[in-house]
């Protein structure tokens, strides 16, 4: 069997004054016809990635552009060929949008673009623009489970609640579960009407007792015949460690997995790391939203989403002042 081809494609996430994202529609007579995507095209040998949107955007939607920060950095296998979608921000210097092949074009407020349908490589992509860059997971209980050891936990669940732009995972796996479930209600009683996406660690009826959404181990993934019974509004999320992890989580329809161990890490010393390039190696077999997790500190952000990844997941490195 030959190796599928491999192409380089760079596009642009271009807004307007509305906040709204501007989209293309492939045509009919190409690959992936009728889909949406962002604006952009294949890179040309000797050319930058700035060089290549500039004059793709250009060429397909009359726009001329300063190429900004990256988005994301997409590795997708499709059935032939090998891509990887370089997203960046752009910034509209001169012109109108408009369809000079002849696509359709639409401007999309960022939380309805999950209503398009996209390729593949575009999932990772729209979740990068629109969800949590952390995935925060909180420590233990501390034995012995006293009311102590709560307040404290729930002293360092707050703290990594107060950060904007997380979702947080509620795990304690050494704890009763009666003591986690009262830690769980003091930090809700505490955090009132403070926004933060809460998960609860592999208990689905503590996440359907308190309307959260619900991070499973890969063990529970494989038992699964279905999607748990938790509010349809709330996530459900899943460790993976393995190709097949990731392949029945997305069968699944898992709203997003954690990928690990990406590096090193004391906690798990036994484990061989993925690296990065084995992390990008797994990512481009699916397309849910993945949070790279294993020896890594929030600002190992702009890595991660080079590598493919929504974004960084981690207990150490999280916490601020007092771990
Ligand atoms: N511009 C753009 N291309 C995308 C996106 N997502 C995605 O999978 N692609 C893929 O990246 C490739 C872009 O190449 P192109 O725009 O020059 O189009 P093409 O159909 O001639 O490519 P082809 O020669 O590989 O078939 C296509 O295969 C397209 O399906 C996206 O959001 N924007």
């Amino acid at each position: 069997m030959t190796a599928p081809r491999s192409i380089q494609v760079v596009a642009g996430v271009i807004t307007d004054p509305r906040g709204r994202i501007l989209l293309t529609r492939r045509k009919e007579d190409s690959e992936l016809a009728g889909l949406w995507e962002f604006p952009g095209g294949k890179i040309e040998p000797g050319e930058s990635p700035e060089q290549a949107l500039r004059r793709e955007l250009l060429e397909e939607v009359g726009l001329e552009v300063e190429v900004g920060t990256p988005v994301i950095r997409v590795p997708q296998l499709y059935p032939s060929k090998r891509l990887t979608l370089d997203v960046r921000h752009v910034t509209v210097r001169s012109g109108h949008a408009r369809g000079c092949e002849g696509q359709a074009l639409t401007w999309v407020a960022p939380e309805k673009l999950r209503q398009y349908s996209m390729p593949h490589a575009d999932l990772p992509v729209v979740a990068a623009l629109t969800q949590p860059a952390e995935y925060a997971i909180t420590p233990d209980i501390d034995a012995p489970f006293d009311e102590i050891a709560i307040e404290r936990w729930v002293v360092r669940a707050l703290a990594l609640c107060a950060v904007p732009g997380r979702r947080v995972q509620l795990r304690s796996p050494q704890a009763p579960r009666d003591r986690f479930a009262l830690a769980i209600e003091r930090l809700l009683e505490r955090l009132g009407s403070q926004q933060v996406q809460l998960l609860v660690n592999r208990d689905t009826e503590l996440a359907a007792q308190f309307g959260l959404g619900l991070h499973w181990c890969a063990v529970q993934l494989h038992q699964a015949t279905e999607r748990p019974s938790i509010s349809s509004q709330q996530p459900l999320a899943v460790s993976c460690h393995h190709l097949a992890d990731l392949e029945r989580a997305q069968s699944l329809q898992c709203d997003f997995a954690v990928l690990s161990p990406v590096l090193a890490t004391q906690t798990h010393p036994t484990a061989t790391p993925l690296g990065w390039d084995g992390f990008a190696g797994l990512r481009e077999h699916v397309s849910l939203p993945l949070y790279a997790l294993g020896g890594l500190q929030p600002d190992d952000l702009v890595t991660a989403r080079y590598h493919g990844a929504q974004g960084i997941a981690g207990i150490r490195g999280f916490a601020g002042e007092w771990d």
